[in-house]
């Protein structure tokens, strides 16, 4: 069991949370520590839905990547779009090109995967979409708003409202229990909590029975699970997660995956989650990948077979073209 708090009143620790999360957004929660499990894990690890079990054999034919087509314009399909997005940090010779005209449309009701060597810009894009970060040029839309030129504080309403995040740090308030911190998006925007919506998202996460648990009674892979339920419980328009089994051993990151599938399999959501994990692209309906700043290629339904040879594929052929006469220096370091 993790530490004892004291006797702190619920609405004060409660009011420190809210002063903490200012503008809504939930990555600015101050990050708990990953105590010690609180228990061994409490769900069943969920195989990848797109098949491909260790040793099994195959029942599909091996599907390459091929390049992304994106209409001119998103249909009402795309829950995220983006055109011609481009984003370039600092100037001169220090300048780095980190989305260099992407054009994509997320689909609604679909989990997307993000791949790509560290430094291609998936985590630029991730924020792009989400509205963490304003494009240097082109156009954003989430769910039919187009969000790229919006000020701050319309940005912030934003993501209080419409988007939901899960990053690789949980990001839980650590004097608040799993349900309080379920219950933050929600408190912190002045919205009624639905309770069956709020118990259905608790029993799809499988904590019914931790929820009076604070973060340090939790193992990282319950901590995860609630930061899941926080992100989907005010019925975002879609959810971000970067990097969300990053911290977390395999089989707490199969029961993460496995909910985050669920979600938008049996409740609809719609999620976006980068990844460097083959493993974890493999529960997606949809794989993208990036390189230097540009989307190179997508796989769909992918195993987790098809994910490692297409990463084969693409770094090869771009060491290729990086070898021909002529051809430029890259804006990612690639080194992943
Ligand atoms: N705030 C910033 N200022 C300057 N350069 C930045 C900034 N953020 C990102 N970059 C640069 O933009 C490029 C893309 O970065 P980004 O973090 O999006 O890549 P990534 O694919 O998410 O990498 P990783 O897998 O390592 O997390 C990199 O070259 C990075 O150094």
């Amino acid at each position: 069991m993790g530490r004892h708090r004291g006797a702190e009143p619920h609405e004060q620790r409660r009011n420190r949370a809210r002063a903490r999360v200012g503008t809504g957004a939930v990555d600015e929660v101050e990050t708990a520590d990953d105590g010690g499990p609180a228990g061994a894990a409490d769900t069943t690890a969920t195989p990848h839905p797109n098949g491909g079990a260790p040793g099994a054999a195959r029942t599909t034919p091996r599907t390459g990547p091929t390049p992304v087509h994106t209409p001119e314009r998103p249909g009402p399909d795309a829950i995220a779009s983006a055109r011609a997005l481009t984003k370039v940090y600092g100037a001169g010779e220090t300048q780095v090109r980190a989305l260099d005209g992407v054009d994509v449309d997320l689909a609604r009701g679909s989990l997307t995967a993000v791949m790509g060597p560290s430094g291609s810009g998936k985590s630029t894009l991730m924020h792009c979409l989400a509205g963490l970060d304003s494009p240097t040029s082109g156009s954003v839309i989430v769910d039919g708003v187009e969000i790229s030129r919006m000020s701050q504080r319309q940005l912030t309403k934003l993501r209080r409202t419409r988007i939901g995040f899960v990053f690789q740090a949980y990001n839980l308030v650590p004097t608040l229990t799993a349900a309080e911190n379920i219950r933050l998006p929600l408190d912190i925007a002045r919205k009624p909590v639905d309770k069956a919506r709020f118990d259905a998202v608790v029993r799809a996460v499988g904590l019914e029975d931790r929820l009076h648990h604070r973060p340090s009674e939790l193992s990282g892979g319950q901590q995860q699970r609630v930061a899941c339920a926080r992100a989907l419980v005010a019925e975002p328009s879609v959810v971000f997660a970067d990097e969300p089994t990053g911290n977390l051993d395999s089989r707490s990151a199969a029961e993460v995956l496995g909910f985050l599938r669920r979600s938008v399999d049996d409740l609809g959501h719609s999620v976006v989650m980068v990844t460097h994990e083959p493993s974890a692209a493999a529960y997606a309906h949809r794989v993208l990948f990036l390189a230097d700043g540009r989307l190179e290629a997508e796989l769909l339904h992918p195993e987790e077979g098809d994910i490692l040879a297409a990463i084969g594929e693409l770094s090869a052929a771009r060491e290729r073209r990086q070898a021909a006469p002529g051809a430029t220096a890259a804006a990612g370091d690639g080194t992943r």
